[in-house]
């Protein structure tokens, strides 16, 4: 191999080679083509680990694995065909999430330097939190149909994975997604939550029935369709949909009725919502076709099914078929056990292309094909076997330099699907950038600002929903600052007692400042609390990294506490002293600011065009977040461009 050939590299850089160890996360499509760039090579200890099997749609890439893989575990298989490249390789592989708490800080500390071939933000922030916290440097990668990215994360150099807010993954009020669809995504996303609640695992946080909670339905709004709907259904809305669409036997017609015609009229009746929007209408099954004499879409070539937009007649049949199958499919699992959408699994793919056509239709919205659909449900973007390919000799490449400590070399590389104005594909660059100090993570004490309705958040939603998955902590402990009230523990059972309260009622509100903690990342976060009333279409928090702007908004309080001072002093007795220093009751009072008529003043940090720019990776983690459903939405497929192959032009700058 390269470096057991004399002369093929610099004796320093073949020795440190031969003797370093490495560690790969993730063996798909990246993670294959490093691990096969690194044998060949010549590194002789290399460890890999990757939670996945092999799927048949990997084959097309991820070329360490053929026909005979499919189900095991990539990172074995991984490793087992690479060791045909070179036997005289030390492979470790593990087929293991490194989310598990045996990956641990000391862990990472057995590397020389650790290469990410991750397809989730989730993951790649977890690595990123545990190389800083191992002092070792992270080789980062990501690619997104014709585009790829390479960059170093090292401690203090360069800036860390989340220095930089990535661009917020688009998010849709659960109220939108229940009550008010207006774009064919909402339909979708609709669509994908009422495969999980009659198939899949059941989540309070996607419920596809009317939301009679919705602010803006107040007052009497489906008052009377309640009425009518307990009358007519007796306890049907007692059970879990799962439950009553078991008892009727899946039967097509009852659920098409329930979520297309009763829930509809249910929705109606919430009369307010319409005075402003089109109403929806209730559609029943069998209605528009006679569903037997519609032509069968399934018969119809794959392209053309995938392509054409199904009539009422064909999304019912698909509806009804699909239904059908997967009932068939949920009958072979153990009990307990549920089915898992996947864009790739005919039936579930065809059961929400379905369902979204039809409630498109009955709120007139425009209605998508089957491909479409898959594309925005699946999130896909088509992965290249060449930006794969490209991607991963620049991971060696920056190996190589982080090998011989030439970090200054190491600016991040770029991969484009078409030159830009200097004639570049490979684009690199300038400088490195240097670590945010406002950076929540990496920063010396890191803090933020969360902007929480702490009237209706509870400390479980707090903990799932910001700490774990938005702040990407894995088991946090929370403590309020000052008071040692331990609000969550990772310590199992510990505080259950605490998780149905709001956060209101185990005061924290606002101003109040809470210690997180997270012992597997080694990580210690200050939350500085800002109380805000969340409308109906608000995100119900928001994650405010850089501390200055809170400055900015405690003086402009200062400023308006001083005008009130002063005005307060002219027209009646002198006002308290106290009211234009920082605090007069000590540190904790000066952040306990109120925000209310200062929106304007808070300017959430966002991705700027540039740095989104710089922000390519695909990242899948599509789950719901603050009761918002993200999906994101610019995931289309890439127009191919054969022509793009020939553009390769390598910078020398
Ligand atoms: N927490 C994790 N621990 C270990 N491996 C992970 C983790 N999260 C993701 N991975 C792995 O990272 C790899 C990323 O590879 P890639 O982007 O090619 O995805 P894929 O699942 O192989 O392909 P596709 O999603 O396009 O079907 C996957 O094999 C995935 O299993
Ligand atoms: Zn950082």
């Amino acid at each position: 191999m390269a470096a057991e050939i004399d002369g093929f590299f610099r004796d320093d850089l073949r020795e440190k080679i031969l003797t370093s160890k490495l560690l790969v996360v993730g063996a798909g499509g990246i993670g294959c083509e490093v691990l096969k760039n690194l044998v060949m090579c010549g590194f002789k200890n290399i460890e890999i680990i990757d939670l996945d099997t092999i799927d048949v749609s990997n084959l097309n890439r991820q070329f360490l694995f053929h026909k005979e893989h499919v189900g095991k575990s990539k990172a074995m298989v991984a490793r087992e065909t690479a060791l045909k490249f070179n036997p005289n390789v030390e492979i470790k592989a593990y087929h293991d999430s490194i989310f598990n708490t045996d990956y641990g800080v000391s862990f990472f500390q057995r590397f020389t330097m650790v290469l990410n071939a991750l397809d989730n933000r989730a993951a790649r922030n977890h690595v990123n939190r545990m190389c800083l916290n191992a002092k070792i440097p992270l080789i980062e990668s990501g690619t997104a149909g014709y585009n790829g990215q390479v960059e170093l994360i090292e401690r203090g150099v360069t800036q860390c994975y989340e220095c930089t807010p990535k661009a917020a993954q688009k998010t849709f009020p659960g109220c939108t997604i229940r009550n008010t669809p207006s774009e064919p995504v909402h339909c979708i996303v609709w669509a994908k939550h009422l495969f999980n609640q009659l198939f899949g695992e059941d989540n309070a946080d996607e419920d596809v029935s009317p939301d009679t909670a919705d602010p803006e339905a107040a007052g009497d709004a489906g008052k009377d369709a309640m009425e009518v709907d307990s009358n007519e259904k007796g306890n049907i809305e007692r059970v879990s949909t799962k439950q009553w669409a078991q008892n009727c036997d899946y039967m097509p017609e009852k659920l098409f009725n329930k979520f297309f015609s009763d829930d509809i009229n249910y929705l109606l009746s919430m009369s307010n919502l319409w005075k402003t929007r089109t109403p929806p209408k209730p559609m029943r099954y069998g209605e528009h076709d006679v569903i037997s004499e519609v032509e069968d879409v399934s018969s119809t070539t794959g392209v053309m099914r995938d392509q054409k937009i199904w009539t009422v007649g064909e999304c019912q049949k698909v509806f009804a078929e699909s239904i059908s199958n997967l009932k068939e499919q949920a009958s072979k699992l153990k009990e307990d056990d549920h089915l898992v959408w996947d864009k790739d699994d005919k039936d579930a793919m065809d059961f929400v292309a379905a369902c979204a056509n039809i409630r498109s239709m009955i709120f007139s919205i425009p209605q998508k094909s089957r491909f479409d659909i898959k594309s925005m449900a699946g999130n896909i973007i088509p992965a290249i076997a060449t930006t794969n390919a490209i991607t991963s000799g620049f991971v060696v490449l920056h190996a190589f330099k982080v090998l011989e400590k030439k970090f200054e070399q190491c600016q991040s590389v770029y991969i484009r699907s078409q030159v830009n104005a200097r004639n570049q594909i490979f684009v690199p660059e300038k400088i490195i950038t240097p670590p945010n100090p406002n950076c929540y993570v990496c920063a010396a004490k890191p803090e933020l600002i969360l902007k929480v309705d702490t009237d209706v958040i509870t400390v479980r939603e707090f903990r799932d929903d910001i700490l774990i998955k938005e702040m990407n902590m894995v088991n946090p402990d929370v403590m309020i600052d000052g008071k040692g009230i331990i609000v969550i523990s990772s310590e199992e059972g510990e505080t259950e007692c605490n998780e149905e309260k709001l956060l209101k009622e185990m005061q924290i509100v606002d101003g109040c400042i809470l210690k997180a903690e997270d012992f597997f990342q080694n990580y210690e976060l200050t939350i500085t609390i800002v109380h805000k009333k969340a409308e109906r279409e608000d995100a119900k928090f928001e994650i405010i990294a850089d501390k200055n702007i809170l400055k900015t908004a405690e003086s402009v309080e200062e400023l308006k506490k001083q005008k009130t001072a002063e005005a307060a002093s002219q027209s009646q007795e002198p006002g308290p002293s106290g009211l234009n220093g920082s605090s007069s009751n000590g540190g904790e009072s000066s952040k306990n600011v109120a925000y209310e008529s200062d929106e304007d003043d808070l300017v959430l940090v966002e991705e700027t065009p540039a740095s989104a720019e710089k922000r390519k990776h695909i990242d899948e983690d599509e789950s719901p977040s603050c009761k918002r459903v993200k999906i994101d939405e610019s995931e289309k497929p890439a127009t191919l461009n054969d022509e793009d192959d020939d553009l390769i032009c390598i910078d020398d700058d």
